[in-house]
């Protein structure tokens, strides 16, 4: 099989998407920030991201689900004004009509546009057979195993003949050998003659299935949702996992998605605000066992195996990660995750010496927690309400991030016995043994 050129049609054209949500105390949540991508005929586009980086919210937009609050979708040069009609979609989570049969399910679409029955009984059975489900025709999805629910899913998307099949995470409700399973048929139908669409737009945040899958993977960075980098895979199908080059995209795909972003400039953590370097939301817990697991392994450890023997998805880890690297505990390299000096004397330490190495780290790499001590350290009693917090963030955070942010730090600082908080007082206090003589003369 040869590699896909990338000289097709433009499908669908995204011109300076951006895309705002209401936040829930009335300010503007922005989870898009001008996107601008073609999706062209002839091509497999993977959009890559965290959790939260606007991967569906921009699938939506190109299906023409929501409206970008500023820019434009093009489909085949005609913007959108509602549902695109070049394209359908796959969902995670399969959506199928529970009181419908597989024959029925997949007819659905069909009948919204009007097709005549015995049409769309034929094109059903023919899209059926194509994904592997002749025989279960009238069947109840509840009869169905995970996978061959997903393939009603796929089945239900392709008898419409799209020009362009939008997928949002099809693969990660299955379990693994399922997924790989469809992956590759999925493939197969692609490379043949028969596959009804020109193109497909795929969201995940599985790496290896970007590269597995994509002749082109678009990588999204979050706060607002942004396009960070490009890449292109050129790999033949079908596409081999153990292959150097195989590996050697999946590490630069690692470095990007692990914040080395070429053009974007991350403020470091010791002089960053609290919005520019947000918390990653990990615990103590969580960023302390990571740390342990590698010291245990030597130093130095590759995050798909560390996940896979952790029975964990990679896109669970990477906050630990994240939070590991922003105290200085670990350094990332591709998909390596290394020991740090520093990490290795928390780990070692005594419990309490390993607490003050993390107080210590935290109060000056982790911005939310540094503002906190010092606003403490500057007020009359060592003592504020977390409302004060919570309003300050809310200028840079959602309602819920904003809380998740101290919650964060809240956890961090009472590891570290910087401060406390008191639920019931909603109070934030710091330390007795951080006290200095009080700066404020009493009368
Ligand atoms: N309808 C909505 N109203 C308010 N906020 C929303 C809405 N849809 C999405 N968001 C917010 O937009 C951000 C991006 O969400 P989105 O689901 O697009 O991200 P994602 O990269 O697909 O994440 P995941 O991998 O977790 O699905 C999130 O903070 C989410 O809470």
């Amino acid at each position: 099989m040869s590699t896909t050129t990338h000289t097709g049609d433009v499908l669908v054209s995204v011109e300076k998407v951006s895309k705002s949500f209401p936040g829930t105390a009335g300010d503007e949540l922005r989870v898009l920030d001008a996107i601008s991508l073609d999706l062209r005929a002839g091509e497999i586009v993977a959009l890559l991201g965290r959790s939260g980086s606007g991967k569906s919210t921009l699938l939506r937009t190109i299906a023409g689900l929501i409206g970008p609050t500023s820019g434009s979708v093009r489909y085949r040069g005609t913007e959108l004004n509602g549902a695109n009609p070049g394209t359908a979609m796959v969902f995670q989570s399969f959506a199928l009509m529970p009181w419908l049969t597989v024959q029925d399910n997949v007819e659905l679409g069909l009948a919204a546009q009007g097709v005549p029955p015995a049409q769309r009984r034929e094109r059903a059975l023919k899209a059926i057979d194509m994904i592997g489900l002749d025989g279960f025709e009238s069947a109840y999805p509840k009869e169905l195993s995970g996978g061959m629910r997903q393939r009603v899913g796929f089945a239900r998307a392709l008898v419409l003949e799209p020009d362009l099949l939008l997928m949002d995470e099809p693969f990660s409700a299955l379990d693994v050998l399922t997924a790989e399973n469809l992956r590759s048929e999925l493939m197969r139908l692609w490379d043949g003659e028969r596959f009804p669409t020109k193109g497909i737009c795929i969201v995940t945040h599985n790496i290896e299935e970007a590269v597995l899958l994509a002749d082109r993977v678009i990588v999204l960075g979050a706060n607002p949702g942004h396009i960070s980098a490009e890449v292109e895979v050129g790999l033949a199908r079908p596409r081999d996992r153990r292959a150097p080059a195989f590996a050697a995209l999946v590490d630069r795909l690692y470095d990007l998605l692990t914040g080395r972003e070429p053009d974007h400039v991350v403020p470091e953590p010791t002089e960053a605000t609290p919005t520019a370097r947000p918390l990653p939301i990990a615990s103590v817990g969580g960023l302390a066992g990571l740390v342990e697991i590698v010291y245990a392994q030597g130093g130095r450890v590759d995050l798909p195996d560390i996940a896979a023997e952790l029975s964990f998805e990679i896109d669970d880890l990477l906050p630990l990660v994240d939070a590991a690297a922003m105290l200085d505990f670990l350094f990332v390299a591709g998909a390596d995750l290394n020991l740090t000096p520093m990490g290795t004397a928390f780990t070692t330490a005594d419990i309490q010496d390993s607490k003050k190495i993390f107080a210590e780290q935290a109060r000056h790499r982790a911005p939310l927690v540094r503002t906190i001590y010092k606003a403490l350290a500057a007020s009359a009693d060592g003592t504020l309400r977390a409302a004060f917090f919570l309003d300050l963030l809310r200028r840079g955070f959602s309602t819920d991030d904003a809380r998740q942010q101290l919650d964060t730090a809240i956890d961090w600082g009472r590891y570290g016995e910087l401060f406390d908080y008191d639920t019931d007082a909603g109070q934030i206090t710091l330390d007795p043994a951080h006290r200095t003589a009080p700066a404020v003369t009493t009368a």
